[in-house]
C-alpha cells in the first residue's frame, strides 16, 4: 500500500466573487470519539456548479458531506469544528435553527428512501409542516419539483400512487423533487445512484445537470466517470483532507497530486 504526504495538497483558488459562493468551510474538524475523521477542511461551493467529492472509502466524504447540512448533529458522540458559512452566517453554530437550515441545505441520501405516502404526499409532507396548506399552491409545487426532477410526465395521472410502487430510479428522482420542493439554495447528494441500473443512473445524472440552473450542487461520488461527466469541480479526499481541489477536467486529466493521479486513474494503493 503507498503512502501519500497528507502535506503535498493542491487547492486552486478560483476567486470567484463572495457573492457567487453559496457554501464555505473554514478548516472544519470532524470527530466522531477519538477518531479525527475530517483534519481541516477548507472549500467553497460556487453557486450553480456541482462540484464532486471523490477518494477512497473511509477518506470521510460522506462526513463532511453530512456535515454541511449538520446531520452529524444526529449521531452521537460526534464533535464539528470549524466554520460552515452560508449567507454570511456561520451555520456551525448553537445558535441556529437547524430545521430551519435544512430548509435551504437540503440533502438526498445514498438508497431512495420516499416515505409510505403517495407520490403527493411524499412532496407536500415537509411543506405541511413548515405551514402551508393552501391546496393550489401545494398543487403546483408538486408539479414544479417533478418536472424539475424529471419526473412529472411519468407520474402526473397516479399522484395518488404509492411512492413504493415506482421504480429505484423513480424513487430516487422522487427523493430528489422532494428535497426542492422546499425550495433550498444548495442540494447535498451522498452517492444518488449507486443503487440504480445505468439507465435510471443516467436519467438522474441528467436531473442534476439541469439542476443546477437553480440549485448549487455537491455529490458525493464513488464513480470517477460520473463525476467527470456532470460536475463542474472535484475534491478528492483522502485520511480526512482535501488533497486536490479545482476544474474537474483538470483533475481527471492533468492532477497536480500524485495520489490524485493515482485514484483517478486507478492505480490508487
Ligand atoms: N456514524 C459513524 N460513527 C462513527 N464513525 C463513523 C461514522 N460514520 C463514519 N465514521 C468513520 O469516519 C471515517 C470516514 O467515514 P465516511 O463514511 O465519511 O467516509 P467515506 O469516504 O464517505 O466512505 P465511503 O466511500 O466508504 O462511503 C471512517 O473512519 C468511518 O469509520
Amino acid at each position: 500500500m503507498k503512502e501519500y504526504d497528507l502535506n503535498d495538497t493542491h487547492i486552486t483558488k478560483f476567486n470567484p466573487k463572495v457573492q457567487d459562493i453559496a457554501l464555505t468551510t473554514n478548516d472544519l474538524h470532524v470527530w466522531y470519539g477519538q477518531n479525527e475523521a475530517i483534519k481541516g477542511v477548507s472549500l467553497e461551493f460556487e453557486k450553480n456548479k456541482i462540484t464532486s467529492l471523490i477518494g477512497p472509502s473511509g477518506c470521510g466524504k460522506s462526513t463532511y458531506l453530512r456535515s454541511l447540512n449538520r446531520m452529524n448533529d444526529e449521531i452521537a458522540g460526534t464533535k464539528v469544528t470549524g466554520e460552515i458559512m452560508y449567507e454570511q452566517t456561520n451555520i456551525n453554530s448553537k445558535q441556529i435553527d437547524v430545521y430551519e437550515m435544512r430548509k435551504h441545505i437540503g440533502m438526498v441520501f445514498q438508497r431512495p428512501n420516499p416515505f409510505s405516502k403517495s407520490i403527493y404526499g411524499n412532496i407536500t409532507f415537509a411543506l405541511k409542516q413548515h405551514g402551508l396548506h393552501d391546496k393550489k399552491q401545494l398543487d403546483e409545487i408538486v408539479e414544479t419539483s417533478l418536472k424539475q426532477a424529471a419526473l412529472w410526465d411519468q407520474v402526473k395521472d397516479n399522484l395518488d400512487k404509492s411512492a413504493h410502487a415506482l421504480s429505484g430510479g423513480q424513487q430516487q428522482r422522487l427523493c430528489i423533487a422532494r428535497a426542492i420542493a422546499l425550495k433550498p439554495d444548495v442540494l447535498l447528494l451522498d452517492e444518488p445512484a449507486s443503487a440504480l441500473d445505468p439507465i435510471s443512473t443516467s436519467k438522474v445524472e441528467e436531473t442534476l445537470v439541469n439542476l443546477k440552473e437553480n440549485y448549487t450542487i455537491a455529490i458525493v461520488t464513488h464513480n470517477m466517470q460520473q463525476a467527470a461527466r456532470i460536475s463542474d469541480y472535484t475534491a478528492f479526499f483522502y485520511m480526512g483532507k482535501v488533497l486536490e481541489y479545482d476544474q474537474t477536467a483538470k483533475i481527471f486529466t492533468r492532477p497536480k497530486i500524485q495520489a490524485t493521479d493515482d485514484y483517478v486513474s486507478g492505480h490508487f494503493g
